[in-house]
């Protein structure tokens, strides 16, 4: 089992393959960064692999696929099979844009993938534009009824936007509840790549705008293993927010990221980080579960976003670490 200092339990590995996206969201990769990690440095599918084996053999249930955009890297069909073989009853997922879908749904499902979460902002093609820097709406709707075809369990992601898609916000909802997805929307966590200016909704705006259509809403009770507290319509309907910068999930934190150069971050808005490269490239699966067992060790209680202070900015990439 895999317990950091405050004796939590890790089951959830989140896995980056790749930092590069073809997409340019305002809150996330504004800007092609300066110069990408050389492929040389990534982790092949093989080295990721053999941790991930580690990571089950110690405990992890979960493992999600994620970037920059993972869709970009060739053949992840293989690497998701190579996991799925291992376990079959892992619960592997994905987190994508969603615009390489269209050709590579059937893929994924085929080769073990079962869920899959798709950002959406907006159903505006307009400022779908606006916030990608290109025009991604029509193959990402494309995208998304193609894995609701193929038998992928679908969770719909929105970051909303002051300004640009704060409007979409119940356009997206009615979309979701109408296709049978649940939508989670995302407070913008400010960081130091996103573009200047870009400001996000809290929590209780995105709850007040919903209102104005669905008055009566519930808050369900709260499942801390998931950084989502989750809503309810009178119908039944269920929706999430993410809220970063709270910390009130984080006393029952159970994940773990690798990024795809290799290096395991504990915590999500701390810059700490050891890499398990060499010791996965040299095959020496002691040193990696040592270095592993050394991050949770000294994993933080919880994020730093919680204090007063509004002001805080990442300087971490959510394209490097995956989100
Ligand atoms: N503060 C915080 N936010 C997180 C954490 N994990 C995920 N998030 C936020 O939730 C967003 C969406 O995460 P996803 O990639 O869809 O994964 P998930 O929420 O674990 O997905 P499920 O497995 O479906 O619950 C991320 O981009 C982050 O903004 C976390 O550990 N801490
Ligand atoms: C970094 S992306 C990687 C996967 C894929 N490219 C995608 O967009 O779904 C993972 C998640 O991070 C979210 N994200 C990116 N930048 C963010 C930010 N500044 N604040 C909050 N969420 C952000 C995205 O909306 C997405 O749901
Ligand atoms: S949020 Fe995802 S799609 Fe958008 S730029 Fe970041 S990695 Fe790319
Ligand atoms: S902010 Fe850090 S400690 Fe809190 S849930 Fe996320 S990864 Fe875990």
């Amino acid at each position: 089992m895999l317990l950091d200092g405050f004796g939590r339990k890790h089951d959830y590995l989140r896995v980056s393959v790749t930092e590069r996206c073809n997409f340019r969201c305002q809150y996330c990769m504004p800007e092609k960064p300066f110069s990408w990690v050389p492929k040389e440095n990534l982790l092949s599918y093989e080295d990721l692999f053999k941790f991930i084996k580690i990571g089950i053999d110690e405990g992890i249930k979960k493992v999600r696929i994620t970037g920059g955009e993972p869709l970009l890297r060739d053949d992840l069909d293989y690497f998701i099979k190579l996991i799925s073989d291992y376990k079959n009853d892992i619960d592997l997922a994905l987190t994508t844009n969603g615009f390489l879908l269209p050709q590579m749904a059937q893929k994924l499902k085929d080769s073990g993938l079962k869920r899959i979460n798709i950002s959406l902002d907006t159903l505006n093609q307009e400022r779908a534009m606006k916030i990608a820097q290109k025009d991604v709406l029509p193959t990402v709707l494309d995208g998304i009824s193609k894995a609701k075809n193929v038998g992928l369990k679908i969770k719909i992601n929105c970051v909303p936007l002051k300004n640009i898609n704060d409007i979409d916000i119940i356009d997206v909802l009615d979309f979701c509840k109408e296709e049978g997805f649940t939508v989670r929307y995302i407070e913008f966590m400010e960081n130091s790549f996103a573009k200047s200016g870009a400001k996000g909704l809290k929590a209780d705006e995105i709850l007040n705008i919903i209102k104005t259509k669905y008055p009566n809403i519930k808050k369900v009770p709260r499942d801390t293993s998931s950084p989502a507290q989750y809503y309810m319509l009178e119908d039944g309907y269920e929706f999430g927010i993410i809220e970063p910068h709270k910390d009130d999930f984080c006393s029952s934190c159970n994940r773990i990221r690798l990024t795809a150069e290799g290096f395991l971050i504990p915590c999500l808005y701390f810059e700490d980080a050891m890499s398990i490269k060499d010791a996965i490239r040299a095959n020496d699966i002691e040193k990696a579960t040592q270095i592993l067992k050394k991050v949770l060790q000294n994993k933080p209680e919880k994020n730093k976003w919680s204090t007063k202070d509004d002001n805080k900015v990442s300087s971490r990439a959510f394209y490097e670490t995956g989100g």
